[in-house]
């Protein structure tokens, strides 16, 4: 085939693939309209957007890599859901633009970005934002998970391409959908010695010990009660591990291995 011809196949390509996108766009009205009131943390479903990526990464089976699948769909689903209720993203950045990388990597450029000088603040944009999310590293150590629970909860453990080592949780405020499958996130007292329990399904993501006492970020697949129990047993403290958020191990991993896949090409 001439160039001439293969660019014109590319131009039909194109023109199929952006009719396909405009249709799935134009289908945000009427899912947001199914959905009801658009203040409600139906609107932009974490769960959701969790499955939708890994069906794509499941199917995937061709020579583009999977990041550029990874960044492309989460980009629609960015727009889609913008669509349905506009959306910005409170930056917390340690200067090494960790945050911002992965922000733009789960959003695309079109997303609004705001930059907040700490942790803390990204946290409190959100309590005023209920709609809006965070991007949050995890590293810092200054125990910025503390604050989580009515106002603003974790979604999701991102991280961009080639950057797997650093870790961010996507925070979502009061009206961004809860995170239901995967790992349960909870912010468990410590004792006054500081000491770590070791149980079996549970880890230890981070601590930390302040004022307020030592406390411990921890991730568990276990039934609540379960959690609950074993902390308690472990650590002789009679205070129950405070559900905070979620994240779906499985997509952080299939990320991981979209951006060793990336690396190797
Ligand atoms: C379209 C929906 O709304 C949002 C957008 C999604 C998407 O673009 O696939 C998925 C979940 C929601 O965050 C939906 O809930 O299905």
């Amino acid at each position: 085939m001439t160039l001439d011809a293969l660019r014109n196949r590319i131009d039909t390509i194109d023109a199929e693939v952006h009719a396909l996108l405009m249709e799935r766009a134009r289908m945000a009205a009427d899912i947001a309209a199914t959905k009801g009131d658009l203040r409600s943390a139906t609107i932009i479903q974490p769960d959701r957007e969790a499955r939708v990526l890994k069906r794509r990464f499941d199917d995937h089976d061709g020579v583009l890599p999977l990041p550029i699948i990874a960044h492309i769909w989460r980009t629609v689903i960015s727009g889609v859901s913008g669509l349905q209720r506009p959306f910005q993203i409170h930056l917390s950045d340690s200067g090494d633009g960790v945050a911002r990388d992965v922000a733009r990597f789960w959003f695309g450029f079109q997303a609004g970005l705001v930059p907040a000088d700490t942790a803390a603040s990204a946290l409190a944009s959100l309590a005023s934002n209920p709609g809006d999310l965070a991007v949050v590293p995890l590293a810092g150590g200054d125990g910025w998970w503390t604050g989580l629970g009515e106002t603003a909860h974790v979604v999701a453990r991102l991280h961009a391409p080639g950057r797997e080592s650093d870790h961010c949780f996507l925070i979502g405020g009061a009206l961004i959908g809860r995170s239901t499958e995967g790992a349960t996130l909870y912010r468990a007292a410590l004792g006054s010695t500081g000491d770590v329990p070791d149980i079996d399904g549970v880890d230890i993501i981070d601590t930390v010990s302040g004022p307020g006492g030592a406390h411990a970020l921890i991730a568990s697949r276990l039934p609540e009660e379960t959690v609950d129990k074993a902390w308690r047993e472990a650590t002789g403290i009679d205070s129950r591990p405070l559900a905070i958020g979620g994240f779906d191990p499985d997509l952080i991993s299939v990320a991981g291995v979209a951006a060793q896949s990336s690396r190797s090409e």
